[in-house]
């Protein structure tokens, strides 16, 4: 009998953790480290993580260079966590609000001496746990974990983990009949890594054997249920719903990867940073994060689950095309997508027309 959690259920655990503010363990080759999120980590916490040794503060190649620190190990900096430093410093630091009010004050000294490899994981376990991509890191021994009650990772484990895509698992589907498709289906997948489960909205019996008109909708909840005109997003789902009513047939999946895949609260953050005049690239950059943090392989799973190998994809993001083509979904039409303009995100829908490739 075994009931001990394996690498994907330790690491769901740990996502959960983090978001508390409970540190984990990560153990690599060359010894373990005590990771927190900068994020939630408490005073506390930090207190005591300050008193088990050196403590980095591990930040992504992209804030690093909004802070002027040297990133020596590229895509991350280890900046060396001064003595004493309080909580704010390492809020600030990880936190771009307040960079323009009151700029953070460098130079930063970043290590450059041994491996950033826990470092590196340790920064994608906050970014899956949708927190800012920010983490402080003290080296520890390797029992620290059982001595203490936190879950402990081991890094060769984990590493590949946190870039497979997990399996989904089809929960249940029923009658929802819509405005827009009176004969629709709502089918629920679960990903069996306790991430976030993902949904799908089959319009008509869209035959298998042809492409079917599909829409890969991302999460978004200021524009679909608020109606904000800071985007497209909720004319673009009612189009594609209203289109495939028309036309009989379609599949809309939803997926749950809200502000690009990192989350409502820092796609808020990316918001307040527009308000300060970054455009909505720069603004994901600030905070750490690349443009898209998407991973587009879930609805190429949740299509071929389904039966579909070949779509006509609504969208006007080419990466969306190439994405599903690479999956092994056929790509037989791009259907363009172009409603919702406003005033309000004309400015937005430019940048991502010149930064991320959209068509207009
Ligand atoms: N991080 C971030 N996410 C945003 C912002 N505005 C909208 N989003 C999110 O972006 C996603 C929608 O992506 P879009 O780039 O509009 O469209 P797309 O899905 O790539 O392409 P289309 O298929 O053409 O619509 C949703 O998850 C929104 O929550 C923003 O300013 N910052
Ligand atoms: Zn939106």
């Amino acid at each position: 009998m075994r009931f001990a959690p394996d690498t994907y259920e330790t690491l769901s655990r740990a996502r959960a953790d983090l978001r508390m503010g409970v540190p984990v363990v990560l153990i690599g080759a060359e010894g373990a480290a005590l990771v927190a999120p900068a994020e939630t980590l408490g005073a506390a916490r930090l207190a005591s993580m300050q008193a088990l040794g050196p403590v980095d503060l591990v930040l992504t190649g992209r804030r690093a260079e909004t802070l002027k620190a040297r990133a020596y190990d590229g895509d991350v900096a280890r900046v060396v966590l001064p003595d004493g430093a309080a909580l704010d410093w390492v809020r600030d630091l990880a936190d771009p609000a307040d960079d323009l009010n009151a700029p953070m004050k460098g130079p930063f000294a970043t290590r450059r001496d041994g491996s950033a490899a826990l470092h590196r994981l340790a920064v994608s376990l906050c970014k899956s746990a949708r927190l800012l991509p920010a983490a402080l890191v003290v080296p520890v021994a390797a029992g620290f974990a059982a001595e203490n009650g936190l879950v402990a990772l081991r890094a060769d484990a984990v590493a590949p983990a946190l870039t497979a895509l997990p399996a989904l698992d089809h929960v249940v589907s029923a009658k929802v009949p819509l405005r827009a498709a009176q004969n629709a289906r709502l089918h629920i997948f679960r990903p069996e890594d306790g991430s976030d489960e993902h949904y799908a909205i089959e319009v008509g019996r869209p035959d298998r054997d042809k492409p079917v008109l599909a829409r890969l909708h991302s999460a978004c909840f200021t524009g679909d249920l608020l109606g904000s005109l800071k985007c497209d997003c909720g004319p673009q789902l009612n189009a594609a719903l209203a289109q495939m009513g028309a036309e009989g047939a379609g599949v809309l999946l939803y997926l749950n990867q809200e502000g690009r895949g990192i989350g409502l609260a820092n796609k808020m953050r990316a918001y307040s940073l527009q308000d300060q005049g970054f455009d909505t690239v720069e603004a994901n950059h600030r905070l750490g994060f690349e443009d898209d943090e998407r991973d587009f392989r879930l609805g190429a799973q949740i299509l071929s689950k389904m039966g579909f190998g070949a779509v006509r994809l609504l969208t006007n993001n080419p990466a969306k095309v190439a994405m599903m083509e690479h999956c092994g979904i056929t790509v037989a039409e791009r259907v363009p997508l172009q409603v919702g303009k406003t005033p309000q995100n004309a400015a937005y829908l430019a940048t991502k027309a010149k930064k991320s490739g959209h068509l207009l």
